[in-house]
């Protein structure tokens, strides 16, 4: 019997109900994949999909694919999908364009539905391209508006009258931290301001409430925990409330009313499908669309419970192995996602040994060491083992040799 941190990990396996789920999955040999938080694995079904839709739709159907297989509403199919996992209502998400301009879309949308107002209200643990956008929304519209970026567990204190729009991430990138999204909607909602929520560490790796939570928009990534491939279209969601209200700040003729009328003056589609803008990229929805299929029968409160136990297991391991490494973030899970991080200053070299022995993680500057636990794919022994290889590397200091302090272009 395998023991880790006092648990029967052979036993947690047997029992585990996901267990049939990494069959869906293609992972290397020798790999242990702790990066699905940054970018999900392949799944099986996606390279035959992908082949159909080059060799059949767009080679035989050529233009009429369009028609012919619906192409046109792939957006709002593969948005279905994604909004099961979300709990949004359905006719609410479609899958386009990259996070960051959906978060473009949906802060412009809200900040017109508060004209009163000039903050925009984050916090400093928010995933940097989000700042960004709203830096640069913030300065396109140059009519006063501010972003105020406060401490994670400072935001619901600082959700006033002035506040427009209240912009956060659910769990943060480096620590794994998890908002209240209930309690800081309706702290929000009581001040007058709307609520947009980043899902990107969220849709696909815990249970995601949006409309029992009241958000008022949501975008997310379709690459991490949704396996849809690198640069996956990402999705937006707009609350059945805003949709005959929200005005699209990118006002492309896929999200016209009537995109083959071809009128000159733009007419916003009914519904979420306002928030479309261009046409979309059908080889790259059909992966999202093929991957997301692996869900179709996954309860996402047993991924919550085996997320939390694959994270236990490996915090105590790493702990009771590699003191060196300082866990962030809460203890708690009610207040944490499903990754774990732990700073050290050795991390970066640290990280790159431990990718050389088959451990996939990543770093994130300036010194934090990041594992993604994804159950579909994932077993404890596999979280035992990825502790064992890492305790192995920090006892022998096997991460000290330059190969492994070279840094990549990309993290
Ligand atoms: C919270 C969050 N939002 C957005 C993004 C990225 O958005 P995009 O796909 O536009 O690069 C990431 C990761 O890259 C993220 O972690
Ligand atoms: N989107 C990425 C990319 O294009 C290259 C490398 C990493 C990413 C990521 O998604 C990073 C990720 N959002 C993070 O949480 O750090």
């Amino acid at each position: 019997m395998r023991q880790g941190a006092g648990l029967d990990v052979a036993a947690l396996d047997r029992d585990d109900p996901l267990r049939h789920k990494r069959e869906a999955f293609d992972i290397p040999d020798g790999v242990i994949y702790l990066d699905g938080n940054s970018l999900g694995p392949l799944p099986k079904a996606v390279a035959p999909r992908i082949a159909e839709v080059v060799a059949k739709e767009w080679g035989k159907s050529l233009i009429r694919g369009w028609n012919d297989h619906d192409w046109i509403d792939l957006p709002a199919r593969v948005g279905g999908k994604v909004a099961r996992l979300i709990g949004a209502e359905p006719g609410t998400v479609v899958a386009t364009d990259s996070t960051s301009v959906n978060l473009f879309k949906v802060l412009a949308a809200a900040l017109q539905l508060r004209p009163d107002r000039r903050v925009i209200l984050s916090d400093s643990g928010n995933f940097p391209t989000d700042l960004y956008m709203a830096q640069g929304l913030r300065d396109l519209l140059d009519r006063g508006h501010e972003l105020r970026v406060v401490a994670p567990e400072d935001v619901e204190a600082a959700i006033d009258e002035t506040v427009a729009v209240v912009m956060l991430t659910e769990v943060d990138y480096r620590t794994g931290r998890r908002h209240d999204m209930a309690t800081l909607t309706a702290k929000a909602h009581s001040a007058g301001s709307l609520a947009i929520w980043d899902l990107a560490h969220s849709a696909g790796a815990l249970p995601v409430d949006l409309q029992g939570a009241g958000a008022d928009f949501a975008v997310g990534c379709g690459y991490k925990y949704l396996n849809g491939g690198p640069g996956a279209p990402a999705f937006l969601y707009v609350a059945p409330k805003h949709q005959g209200s929200v005005t699209p700040p990118l006002s492309g003729w896929m999200g016209h009313a009537a995109p083959f009328a071809f009128d000159l003056d733009y007419r916003p589609a009914a519904g979420v499908d306002r928030m479309r803008v261009g046409t979309p990229p059908v080889l790259s929805l059909a992966a999202l669309d093929a991957a997301l299929d692996v869900f179709a029968d996954v309860d996402m409160e047993a991924v919550r419970a085996k997320s939390i136990s694959l994270c236990r297991l490996f915090i105590a391991e790493v702990e009771a192995r590699a003191p060196d490494l300082v866990f962030t973030g809460p203890h708690d899970f009610t207040g944490r996602g499903s990754q774990v991080s732990f700073s050290c200053a050795y991390g970066y070299p640290l990280m790159q040994a431990l990718i050389d022995r088959g451990v996939i993680g990543d770093f994130r500057a300036p010194d934090i060491v990041r594992f993604g636990f994804t159950p579909l794919y994932l077993s404890h022994a596999d979280v035992l083992r990825a502790a064992e290889i890492l305790g192995e590397i920090v006892a022998a200091k096997a991460w000290d040799q330059e190969k492994y302090h070279r840094r990549a272009k990309v993290t």
